[in-house]
């Protein structure tokens, strides 16, 4: 059951709740393994990364419980650091990017740890400069197995340092904090990524008892403590599920409330869907998007051609670029989308073209779209999920579409959200898992 066939064309109502954010979840979950207390995660997404990443700390020696849907309740109390020198943590974190991050707290609380090849989406390089020379200034010693693409990091000095990072990196930033709150002295991390996610591994982290300061900004200060505690913790709306959910809104012409999406930690997102001429308004903590006949792109002030582009935090998020795309092509107007990021992402559009949507692909960056402002529809298509956000992308443009799409390699769009044939499903949408 790795395809989903889909029936396009049926206008979608009625309202869906966001799940928990996937990233947030990545990083608070390698958070846990900073202390020997018990730790309670709410509103936690089930899907395969977060899934699989939980299977891993109970393989180094976590105790798991999920007392109800979505809670997890996680000790560290007996953890086997040479675990991660092993075969099996080596394939198993290979699955997903988020395992990079277990290497911060690692080093905190055992002063050493072990990053194989991470795995996630493949969407172009993902260096881990930015998180090796920010450990190597807090005294870690490290060494690269090239053959094994294995980084062997030792903390036996680890202490707190003055980090300006050559960019702003989310997972480095939370592996530099991780690290940062055990260890001896200040650390101040400059150039740091402030995005919500990362705000919220602060205060869950001060929560146990951390001193961080600065958070939301670009400079974090923290000041190492001896040990940390457990908490309660509680994840945010996945801000990429509600932006999807705009997007798939827009694009099957539905009248959709989103419930719960936390406006506050959104951001620009619902800002840059009103730019392509989304109608939205915001109805307390809901977002809700009446069903449009057309919407018309915006140009910028000077009367040139919008372009949408993606910035590290509060710049528009590059895990949304794929929806804005698919979006824009039924759009009235032109834009320019550019994925700065990533080098491997705007692939996909082959697919979209193939569907019937007007795209110039200009570079592995830039891809030029005019909207056919629902003069046509695209056409059902046999296609492959690339990664999980163009999956997605995918799947809401054959839900646009007339006639029946598949789309193979759903475990790309089954690591990030959860149970979305169901849910979607249940607005009127139809999705067969086959
Ligand atoms: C598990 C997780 O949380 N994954 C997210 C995390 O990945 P991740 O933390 O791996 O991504 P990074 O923030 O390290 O950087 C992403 C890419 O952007 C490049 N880069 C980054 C900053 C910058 O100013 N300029 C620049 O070009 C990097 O070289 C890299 O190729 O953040 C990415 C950027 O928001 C998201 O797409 C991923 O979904
Ligand atoms: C790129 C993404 O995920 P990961 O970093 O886990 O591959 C994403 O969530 O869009």
């Amino acid at each position: 059951m790795n395809a989903f066939e889909i029936r396009g064309g049926n206008k979608l109502s009625g309202s869906i709740t966001p799940q928990g954010a996937k990233n947030e979840a990545l990083q608070v979950l390698c958070a846990v393994l900073l202390t020997d207390a018990p730790v309670t995660l709410k509103n936690v997404p089930d899907i395969i990364d977060v899934n699989t990443l939980i299977e891993l700390l109970e393989d180094m020696g976590v105790k798991v419980s999920r007392p109800v849907p979505n809670t997890v309740v996680l000790q560290a109390d007996g953890i086997d650091p040479d675990y991660f020198n092993t075969h099996a943590f080596k394939k198993k974190s290979g699955k997903l990017r988020g395992t990079v991050m277990l290497a911060g707290p690692m080093l905190a609380r055992f002063k050493k740890a072990y990053i194989p090849q991470p795995g996630g989406d493949k969407i172009g390089r993902r260096r881990l400069d930015t998180h090796i020379l920010g450990f190597e200034k807090m005294g870690v010693a490290f060494d690269y197995d090239q053959e094994n693409q294995m980084f062997s990091l030792n903390g036996t000095n680890l202490h707190g340092a003055r980090i300006l990072m050559e960019e702003p990196s989310v997972t480095g930033t939370a592996n530099l904090l991780m690290a940062a709150v055990l260890a001896e002295g200040m650390t101040t991390i400059y150039n740091a990524a402030c995005e919500p996610y990362v705000q919220q591994l602060c205060l869950m982290l001060n929560s146990m008892g951390a001193k961080i300061t600065g958070i939301s900004s670009n400079l974090l200060i923290v000041e190492g403590v001896k040990t940390l505690g457990g908490c309660t913790h509680t994840l945010l709306a996945d801000m990429i599920e509600v932006g999807s959910f705009i997007g798939l809104a827009a694009m099957t012409q539905s009248e959709l409330t989103i419930k719960n999406v936390n406006l506050e930690s959104l951001g620009i997102i619902p800002d840059v869907f009103k730019r392509l001429g989304i109608d939205l308004s915001i109805n307390g903590d809901d977002i809700y998007v009446p069903a449009q006949d057309h919407y018309r792109i915006t140009k910028f002030i000077d009367g040139s051609i919008l372009t949408v582009y993606d910035h590290p935090w509060p710049g528009f998020t590059p895990d949304l670029i794929s929806i804005m795309l698919v979006v824009a092509t039924q759009a009235k107007g032109t834009v320019l989308i550019h994925q700065k990021m990533f080098e491997s992402r705007l692939f996909f559009v082959d697919k979209l073209i193939e569907m019937g949507a007007q795209i110039v692909l200009c570079d592995p960056h830039r891809a030029v779209v005019i909207g056919l402002d629902k003069q046509q529809s695209l056409r059902g298509i046999n296609m492959v999920s690339p990664d999980i956000r163009a999956g997605v992308a995918l799947l809401i443009a054959a839900l646009s579409a007339t006639g029946k799409s598949t789309i193979q390699n759903i475990h790309q769009i089954d690591r990030g959200y959860e149970r979305i044939d169901e849910r979607l499903n249940a607005l009127g949408a139809d999705i067969k898992r086959i």
